[in-house]
């Protein structure tokens, strides 16, 4: 799963690059309001590299540390350790492109032994999610036609849960359509691991949500929002190794340093002082 975490993200950025060459304005294809609501966040965050490269300290305050990685533990969820239908997973993509992550990450499951189904209610026009979804026609996932109905149907065949539905975005309340998703995800999260890709769906990106989805894994794709601050979660990863120096610099993205070759770090909360 965590090998899932980075190349979902990086293929995002391919993506990015591919549909839009050169233009700053755009992150992964996220709309501006997005990247602004990062980029209204992660100024203030400041990384002390110069004298500790394994932390992330967030308005002055340490934040997060960086776990370094161990090879011997390195898989979340291996697929031969889900013992429901041959590691069967639901990947539920949304409209925009969080879902393509979600569509992205689907492929990759399928490639390291898992065996996905999709569920993608609201397909874009756009080309990028027409091809991403192709793909994972052409790789023999299925597709649902509907949600199941009940929640434990979800956690009677699903080893994982993998939330693609909503990311930096979403501006509630969620239209019927997608509440009733949203719902269904929010009762089986005791049941059955949930891991969401950005931020958990529903959730605002700044504020979070109080009485919403609580995933088991997070993996926040360029830099932790300001709600990951929120995530109580087992594991919390952050991917996307691929901000060009030069937005990094243009941005003020204070990224956390990654170790030699990998593409991934894993997060751990420092608990505010006093707690
Ligand atoms: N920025 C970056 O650097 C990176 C971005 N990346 C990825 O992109 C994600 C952001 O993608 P995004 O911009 O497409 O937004 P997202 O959250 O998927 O939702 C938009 C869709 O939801 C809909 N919608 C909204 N509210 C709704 C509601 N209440 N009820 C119902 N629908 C609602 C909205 O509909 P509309 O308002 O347009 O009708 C639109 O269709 C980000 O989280 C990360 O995963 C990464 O790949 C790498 C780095």
């Amino acid at each position: 799963m965590r090998v899932v975490a980075h190349t979902a993200s990086v293929s995002a950025m391919t993506d990015f690059v591919n549909t839009s060459p050169g233009e700053p304005s755009v992150i992964c294809g996220c709309s501006i309001n997005g990247l602004a609501s990062l980029l209204a966040w992660w100024p203030l965050a400041e990384t002390i590299s110069g004298l500790c490269p394994s932390q992330v300290h967030i308005n002055g305050r340490l934040t997060f540390t960086i776990t370094p990685r161990d090879r011997d533990k390195e898989t979340c969820y291996p697929p031969e350790t889900l013992p429901k239908d041959h590691a069967a997973v639901l990947v539920c993509c949304g409209p925009g492109y969080n879902g393509g992550d979600g569509l992205v990450c689907a492929r990759h499951l399928k490639l390291f032994g898992y065996k996905p189904s999709i569920f993608y209610p609201k397909l874009s026009n756009k080309p990028l999610f027409q091809s991403l979804r192709a793909q994972c026609e052409q790789m023999d996932m299925p597709f649902l036609s509907f949600f199941p109905s009940e929640a434990h149907l979800i956690a009677d065949s699903y080893n994982l849960v993998v939330d693609a539905i909503f990311g930096h975005n979403y501006k509630g309340p969620a239209t019927p359509e997608f509440a009733s998703i949203l719902e269904k995800l929010k009762l089986i999260h005791t049941d059955v691991p949930v891991c969401s890709i950005d931020i958990p769906s529903g959730w605002d990106v700044d504020s979070g949500c109080e009485d919403g989805l609580q995933p088991e894994l997070l993996i926040s794709l360029l830099a932790p929002k300001k709600c990951a601050t929120m995530f109580r979660g087992k594991y919390h990863f952050l991917g996307g190794r691929c901000v060009p120096r030069s937005l990094e610099q243009k941005y003020n993205f204070c990224l956390p340093p990654y170790p030699g070759t990998d593409t991934i770090v894993e997060l751990k909360m420092v608990p505010p002082p006093g707690e």
